[in-house]
């Protein structure tokens, strides 16, 4: 668990401390609890309803604003449409993406993008869009803090990652679990194992627990709820950054409510700039050290990605 109290802004006096302690769990696991975020807890609350009334909806209401795979990757998705990990069955999770409002004369729209272009939001689910729009508003806000203490661990500049973030891809992404089928057998999950390929993930989960971490050894260990925290991982873009000093562990879902109740979560993936080019820091790699993996562009990591797990 971190606490980030006085540490939310750059002249606060526990930045280095918890620099530190963000280095420790990265280079351990690449996921950590963080309490005093600055994030309401009403503000949590309402992004849990608005999602609820959202998935309880009528389906037409629903397919109304489905994803189309060859588009910007907002809206809802059905059970099954995707499979993080290709080894196991489909996830049994609904799912919808909003991100950050782009016109169609966005240069990334025009360039046909994923992950950039205009929300579809639901009729007749009263606050949804204006709850979803300031939520993303205040995690992009945590989000930055952490990416900055991120570069802080890394002795760079603050704003070093935030640099290469001209036109970020960031989504929200609301996931709704419905309780497993009897027939449900050691591969089925909600969400398959998989890491996340941004950069950092912010997720609030409700009472339910279910998330599953892989730890360096093979074992996995529960993330269980806890109140008034959020789980921060982090995603394939900091191995690629810090040439494997820092990690992107596995993690998976699986609603344990023994078929009763569905599963909420609430992810906020920072995704970076899709032309950001990403190669090791400065210091991350030598004669001794070689890259573990060729640079890349953002973009490139998320086509790749979503190809193989919605394809
Ligand atoms: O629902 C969760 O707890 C995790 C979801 C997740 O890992 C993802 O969407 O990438
Ligand atoms: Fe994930």
């Amino acid at each position: 668990m971190i606490d980030l109290t006085d540490s939310l802004a750059p002249d606060e006096p526990r930045r280095h401390v918890v620099a530190e302690q963000i280095r420790a769990a990265a280079e351990t696991c690449g996921f950590f609890y963080v309490s005093g975020h600055g994030i309401s807890a009403e503000l949590v609350r309402r992004q849990f309803a608005v999602a609820k009334q959202f998935f309880q909806s009528p389906t037409d209401v629903k397919q109304a604003v489905s994803s189309r795979p060859d588009g910007a990757m907002r809206g809802y998705g059905t059970i099954g449409s995707q499979t993080l990990d290709a080894a196991a069955h489909d996830d049994i999770k609904e799912s919808y993406q909003c991100g950050w409002e782009c016109a169609a004369d966005h240069p990334y729209v025009l360039k046909g993008y994923s992950s950039y272009g205009q929300n579809l939001w639901p009729e007749g689910v009263s606050d949804f869009r204006e709850t979803c729009e300031l939520y993303m508003e205040s995690v992009n806000d945590l989000s930055r803090t952490l990416l900055q203490l991120l570069a802080l661990s890394l002795e760079l500049s603050e704003d070093y990652f935030q640099k290469l973030n001209v036109h970020p891809s960031d989504t929200l992404r609301l996931l709704w679990y419905p309780p497993h089928s009897a027939k449900a057998d050691s591969r089925t999950f909600g969400a398959g194992k998989h890491t996340d390929w941004g950069a950092i993930t912010i997720l609030a989960q409700d009472a339910n627990g279910g998330l599953e971490i892989q730890m360096r050894d093979g074992s996995w260990v529960s993330a269980d709820p806890v109140d008034g925290t959020f789980v921060v991982n982090l995603g394939d873009m900091i191995p690629r950054w810090t040439n494997g000093l820092y990690h992107s562990n596995f993690h998976r879902v699986i609603n344990k409510s023994a078929g009763r109740r569905n599963r909420q979560s609430v992810v906020f993936f920072t995704d970076l700039d899709f032309e950001a080019f990403i190669e090791p820091i400065p210091g991350a790699q030598s004669a001794d050290r070689p890259p573990l993996l060729p640079p890349c562009t953002v973009g490139e990591h998320m086509v790749a990605m979503v190809q193989k797990t919605y394809g």
